[in-house]
């Protein structure tokens, strides 16, 4: 017997047997559990559902996936993902229960710590409590408001190319860049560009250093990142020590939101506001980014998508759109009135959302044991809560697969549409979402009209939905 067969026989005869093992374990301390348990599996050990679910995601059959799962255990069943006893929640009590935040943490993967350090999405306790102080300040309305004008140079400099996904990346990627990094914004986008997509893909990897795997890559990504960063605000953290009191979270004179954000941490900092130091705000900055750009581009793509379906509401969104522009000059900017005056135009963008949510679900971890619908969460248990569930659901929305944004006219029940999440964890970057993909819509609406080239393109989640071919359009200028 060669070398390889031995090394085949021994294989084959152990790892079915550790398999047995730990099968065997994992039904023993179940039995053993003093908990009631939701019903349900843990599927094969170690792999779990992982592979299935993940499988159900590429193939856009997550939804099906969670209401097999719902048909078969009920709203409360137990799984296991990503290596993890996990309880998957339907409903929007569920929502509600997971948003709420009592006993449950943000789930952190090892991926994300190890990639964007320390920052929100990885911080807990009273750092947590700053910074996410801080960026609900920092991204308030009053704010937004003034990036208004910032949004709309922004997506004039874009708007004439005809490749939707990474148009709407690269746009909303500038905007963000633009508001976090000020007069390095352009730098930033031009420098290091590739390495925030490195990072975004990274984020859900498996955290394997080894070269080639997109976690290896995003460590590289994050490593230069953050470097580059660093070195550019090192100056302007000196300089921010000089501005006046209240100098650099104050509006500047021409109303058009001058503070990026890293001067606006250093400046909180210098005031009290939190104590975290400048490799940490850039951290956050990075979160930010990610947060940012890689959610409202799909929600901007996904719209444009829609739309091409759907010539009636395309008309409606244009009449409103055509009303606003009647009162402005060709070269007038965009003004926040303006923008609260697009009521249809932000309807479709909520159906867009509720149909493709941009974020799929919420995951935490149980900090202690819990109790849901009379079942136990034990401590260190993982909770999912996916807005697909309830977003589609026949009982909430009527007729749920029809586009229709006029379903927004009317009441919908608490905790059933959740597209930025909800309680103390949730998107503080909404108004933002909102105010960007009604300037960018604006534009498109007005300037051009488009045909799909793929009718039926498919998309698959990676997490983020992403339309396979990139949603190509043929574009051309509206006639008015
Ligand atoms: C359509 C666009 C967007 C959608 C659908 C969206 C959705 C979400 C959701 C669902 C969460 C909470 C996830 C959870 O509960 O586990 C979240 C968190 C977050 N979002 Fe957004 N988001 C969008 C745009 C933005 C923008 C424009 C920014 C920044 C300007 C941003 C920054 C963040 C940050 C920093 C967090 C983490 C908050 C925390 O951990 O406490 N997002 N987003």
């Amino acid at each position: 017997m060669d070398f390889t067969t031995l090394v085949t026989a021994l294989l084959s005869l152990t790892v079915p047997a550790v398999l047995i093992y730990l099968l065997a374990e994992r039904l023993r301390r179940c039995r053993r559990s003093p908990y009631n348990l939701p019903p349900g599996d843990l599927g094969v050990p170690v792999v779990g559902h992982t592979l299935s679910l993940l499988d159900a995601l590429r193939r856009n059959a997550d939804l099906e996936w969670f209401r097999a799962r719902v048909r078969r255990y009920g709203q409360v069943s137990r799984m296991s993902v990503l290596g993890s006893p996990t309880v998957l929640l339907a409903g929007p009590a569920a929502n509600r229960f997971v948003g709420g935040g009592g006993g449950l943490v943000l789930t952190q993967t090892s991926a994300l710590r190890a990639l964007v350090g320390r920052s929100v999405l990885t911080f807990a306790g009273d750092e947590l409590r700053q910074v996410r102080g801080a960026l609900q300040a920092y991204l308030r309305a009053e704010m937004v408001r003034r990036y208004v004008c910032k949004m709309d140079g922004e997506v004039r400099r874009h708007i004439d190319v005809s490749w939707v996904m990474p148009l709407a990346r690269d746009l909303s990627f500038g905007i963000i860049c633009s508001v976090v990094f000020g007069e390095h914004a352009s730098l930033v986008r031009d420098a290091l560009g590739e390495d925030f997509v490195a990072l975004g893909k990274a984020v859900m990897s498996f955290p394997v250093r080894l070269p080639f795997t997109r976690f290896s890559k995003g460590m590289d990504a994050s490593a230069r990142i953050r470097r580059a960063i660093t070195a550019m605000f090192r100056k302007r953290e000196e300089a921010s020590s000089l501005l006046p009191q209240g100098a650099a979270a104050a509006p500047s004179s021409d109303g058009t939101g001058d503070t990026d954000f890293i001067t606006y941490m250093l400046k909180l900092r210098s005031q009290g506001g939190h104590s975290l130091s400048l490799e940490d705000i850039v951290d956050n900055a990075m979160g930010l980014v990610i947060g940012a750009h890689g959610t409202t581009s799909v929600l901007i793509a996904f719209m444009t998508r829609y739309l091409a379906n759907q010539p009636h509401v395309l008309d409606k969104v244009t009449r409103e759109q055509d009303e606003i522009a009647a009162n402005k000059g060709p070269d007038d900017a965009l003004t926040w009135n303006d923008v609260a005056r697009m009521k249809y135009t932000w309807r479709v963008a909520m159906e867009t959302q509720r149909i493709v949510p941009p974020v799929f679900g919420s995951f935490r971890t149980a900090v202690r044991d819990l109790e849901y619908q009379g079942y136990h969460i034990p401590k260190g248990w993982k909770v999912f809560a996916a807005q697909s569930i309830t977003h589609m659901d026949g009982n909430f929305f009527h007729e749920p697969t029809k586009f229709d944004p006029c379903r927004f006219e009317k009441f919908v029940p608490p905790y059933c549409f959740m597209p930025f999440g909800g309680g103390p964890r949730m998107c503080p970057g909404n108004e933002f979402a909102r105010v960007e993909t009604l300037v960018a819509m604006h534009y498109l609406v007005r300037k051009f009209r488009w045909k799909l080239c793929c009718t039926e393109e498919a998309y698959i989640r990676d997490p983020k939905p992403a339309p396979v071919n990139g949603l190509p359009i043929e574009l051309e200028p509206r006639r008015i």
